[in-house]
């Protein structure tokens, strides 16, 4: 899917959060969104997920526009979410997660599940437990293994790394390398090593605004970094 977001607005009251943001994610390509905290990452992928309405600007999925539509009809259009914090259903089992995400897709088989858990063997071991019984690397792939069940074209990831030991951060790197190319991805990511190693091109937002963008050739890490340190 082709992303193109046009002079985005976002208020939270009197605070504006996101400033004329601007930036296209063409079909396959991985694009990384840095800054420091509060920089406006997150409430960008709320606005992209239809969580936060934008107060102003554009969202086009393939050139449809989506500024307004509520979550599900993105969700239906392609559009996969992994939010900050995960929120999986802890009351229910890894595969009633599942079913739960898959089922509004039409996808709640037998054959999709069995691809995530080939992805994610862990939760074919876990099937049975309750989501808030995992660790927080668990959570984490139940999150991606949920986002993936809906079968999206562009999966947006609100700080995939957090609170990951650094095996499943090496797991979820290769799971979305391998996906790359298939699907477009927008990460949201603090962990420089984490974004350099999937992403094609990169944003790097400052207090709401996109205060520098390029590709993996022009990005030196001194670059990537320069907005990032505190
Ligand atoms: N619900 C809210 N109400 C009011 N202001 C908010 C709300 N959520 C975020 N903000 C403010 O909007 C700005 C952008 O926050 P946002 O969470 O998008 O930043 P971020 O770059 O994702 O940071 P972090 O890495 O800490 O998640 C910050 O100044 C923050 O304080």
């Amino acid at each position: 899917m082709k992303l193109a977001v046009r002079e985005l607005d976002q208020h939270y009251g009197g605070a504006q959060a996101l400033r004329k943001v601007s930036f296209e994610v063409a079909p396959g390509q991985c694009l990384a969104i840095l800054g420091r905290n509060g920089a406006g990452k997150s409430t960008l992928l709320k606005c992209l997920a239809g969580a936060l309405p934008a107060s102003r600007g554009a969202i086009e999925f393939d050139g449809v526009d989506m500024t307004g539509a509520p979550s599900h009809r993105r969700s239906r259009a392609g559009f996969g979410y992994v939010p900050q914090g995960r929120e999986i259903f802890a009351e229910l089992s890894v595969k009633e997660n599942l079913i739960a995400a898959a089922r509004p897709h039409g996808a709640a088989t037998e054959a999709t599940f069995e691809e995530v858990y080939g992805l994610f063997p862990v939760l074919r071991e876990m099937a049975g437990r309750r989501g808030g019984a995992l660790s927080g690397g668990q959570q984490q792939q139940l999150a991606l293994a949920r986002a993936l069940v809906t079968r999206p074209a562009l999966l947006a990831l609100d700080e995939p790394t957090e609170g990951v030991q650094p095996s499943i951060v090496q797991l979820i790197e290769t799971v979305l390398a391998d996906l790359k190319g298939r699907l477009s991805i927008v990460l949201v990511e603090q962990y420089l090593d984490f974004a350099t190693a999937v992403a094609d091109r990169f944003l790097v937002l400052s207090r709401g605004r996109v205060v520098d963008e390029g590709g993996r050739a022009e990005m030196s890490r001194e670059r990537l970094s320069k907005f990032m340190s505190v």
